[in-house]
């Protein structure tokens, strides 16, 4: 063990995960994972003041007090070195200029058979997810994008699909259309009606059914190489897709592990693996 994994198994450290939406966060003490929260992406002038700081405490005393301003409920102090993930390469670009900054990479998870472009996000969840439950297991991540990322039972990636995430789908109707409105993903608390009258239900409908119908699909798909696989969903869309599979799909939904960490528990066990 070296000294800087000394640091990460020891003491408290944070998480930063940066998403295409929007930034994850978790404060870690040693090997747990104590809370975790989202927030938007900072100005990038708020992290240069960051590595203006003389020293690593100053550095991390700043980092706090913004994230404090962010989310005041949690009482941080002290050190904390950041270990950060990322698939949007002008945020890693911000961030790695700071001291107590350290990046994870595709190479150092432990997963087989990987090709060198894939997400580093579906390979912590991947990974959190194996680790946790066993192999094999298929992650689906809601996130930006909607990912399946699958790994057999020799912890060997056996692939994947990404496709446009439900807020992504609304976007691009809304931004790339002449007279479609923007719809919210959010503001969907039931299924709408299939064969709609309206236009926001016209869009609703296609796209949530064309999406349940899809996961139902691959998750299918995978069952049928792997029947005793676990499968879990992650990403900021999880609970919304979850619920209206239980309607759509009940036996569907019933296999679905629900957890909003999965890249976060693969994070832990690979900062405290690194030698
Ligand atoms: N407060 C929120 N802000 C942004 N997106 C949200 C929020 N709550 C739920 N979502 C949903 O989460 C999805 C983005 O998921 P998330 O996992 O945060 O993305 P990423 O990891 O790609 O940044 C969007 O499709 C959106 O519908
Ligand atoms: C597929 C993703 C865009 C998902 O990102 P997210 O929606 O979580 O922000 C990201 O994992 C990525 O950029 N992947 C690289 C390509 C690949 O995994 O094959
Ligand atoms: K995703």
């Amino acid at each position: 063990m070296n000294l800087h994994n000394h640091i990460y198994r020891e003491n408290p450290w944070l998480g930063l995960m940066i998403g295409n939406s929007r930034l994850h966060w978790a404060l870690f003490s040693g090997e747990t994972l104590d809370s975790a929260w989202d927030t938007d992406y900072l100005p990038e002038s708020v992290i240069q003041q960051f590595a203006q700081a003389q020293t690593p405490e100053k550095f991390t005393d700043r980092v706090i007090s913004q994230l404090n301003t962010i989310r005041r409920d949690t009482a941080l102090s002290g050190p904390y070195p950041i270990s950060l993930a990322s698939v949007v390469p002008s945020q890693t670009a911000i961030w790695q200029t700071l001291p107590n900054v350290r990046i994870i990479t595709l190479a150092q998870i432990p997963l087989f058979g990987v090709y060198p472009t894939l997400g580093i996000d579906r390979a912590l969840a991947l990974w959190g997810a194996g680790k946790t439950w066993g192999f094999p297991i298929l992650v689906i991540d809601s996130g930006t994008a909607l990912t399946f990322t699958g790994a057999d039972d020799n912890q060997c990636l056996v692939g994947g699909a990404i496709l446009p995430g439900l807020g992504l789908q609304f976007a691009t109707l809304g931004q790339k259309t002449g007279q479609l409105p923007l719809l919210e993903a959010q503001l969907i608390n039931s299924l709408p009606p299939r064969f709609a009258l309206n236009t926001p239900e016209a869009i609703q409908s296609g796209v949530i059914y064309t999406l349940l119908a899809g996961i139902k699909d691959f998750i299918e798909a995978w069952l049928f190489l792997f029947p005793e696989s676990k499968i879990a969903i992650t990403g900021g869309d999880r609970i919304l897709l979850k619920n209206s599979l239980q309607i759509q799909f009940p036996e569907i939904a019933a296999r679905l592990i629900v957890e909003q960490n999965l890249i976060f528990w693969g994070m832990e066990k690979i900062v405290i693996e690194i030698e």
